[in-house]
């Protein structure tokens, strides 16, 4: 059987665990805490195909056993790069991390380094303050080839679906070149992922 890992990457805030959490369970829920990174797994299956995908959530404060940015590139097969629409400073650090990405994943195929990086605007319902045009986002994804999806995960269910079915899909065909470095600590099976996240600190809306 295939294994995927994805790594939802992206600044403090921006809906990393919203969009993880919206896909798993369809539930968007409002709050989260981000005290600590964990993996969250699903057996799935595409195109008859049998996978265990593996989700990391990174955590955005300090926390112990952290680990590192590059780390979890090394680690994953595929990335989804989030940042906030209503919030330029994420849209600067997701450009930082595909960049980052691509420096560290020089020696892979084109052809998958450009379906294995997808550029997320994430909030899409709060586009009355919106600080990220939706042509900044695609500019973007254009120079550094990677898809673009500009959704929110509060309201946009089956594109949330779709965009994490497409990357796993794409990461199903992309092999497994990768070599296996230092894995993310932590892992969360799905049984325990509603209590999880409702048993959270409670954040600020
Ligand atoms: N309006 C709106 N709020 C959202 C959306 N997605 C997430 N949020 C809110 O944004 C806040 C942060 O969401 P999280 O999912 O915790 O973001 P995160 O990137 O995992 O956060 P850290 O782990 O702290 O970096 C929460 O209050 C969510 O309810 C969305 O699509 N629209």
């Amino acid at each position: 059987m295939n294994d995927i890992k994805l790594a939802v990457l992206g600044g403090e805030g921006v809906g990393k665990s919203a969009l993880i959490v919206r896909f798993l369970t369809r539930r968007f829920i409002g709050e989260y805490a981000s005290s600590s990174e964990c993996i969250y797994r699903k057996r799935l299956s595409i195109d008859g195909r049998q996978l265990n995908l593996e989700l990391y959530d990174p955590c955005s404060q300090a926390c112990e056993g952290k680990s590192t940015l590059t780390d979890q590139i090394h680690w994953a097969d595929g990335f989804v790069v989030v940042y906030d629409i209503s919030d330029r400073s994420s849209f600067i650090k997701a450009k930082a991390i595909v960049h980052l990405i691509r420096e560290l994943n020089l020696g892979v195929a084109k052809r998958d380094a450009d379906t294995l990086v997808f550029l997320v605007g994430n909030k899409q319902d709060l586009c009355h303050v919106r600080e990220v045009s939706r042509e900044e986002g695609q500019r973007l994804a254009a120079e550094s080839q990677t898809q673009f999806y500009e959704l929110s995960a509060a309201e946009h269910y089956q594109e949330v679906v779709l965009m994490f079915s497409k990357m796993v899909h794409n990461a199903s065909l992309g092999g497994k070149a990768k070599e296996r470095r230092r894995r993310p600590s932590g892992s969360k099976s799905m049984a325990k992922l509603i209590n999880n996240v409702f048993g959270k600190r409670r954040k600020s809306v």
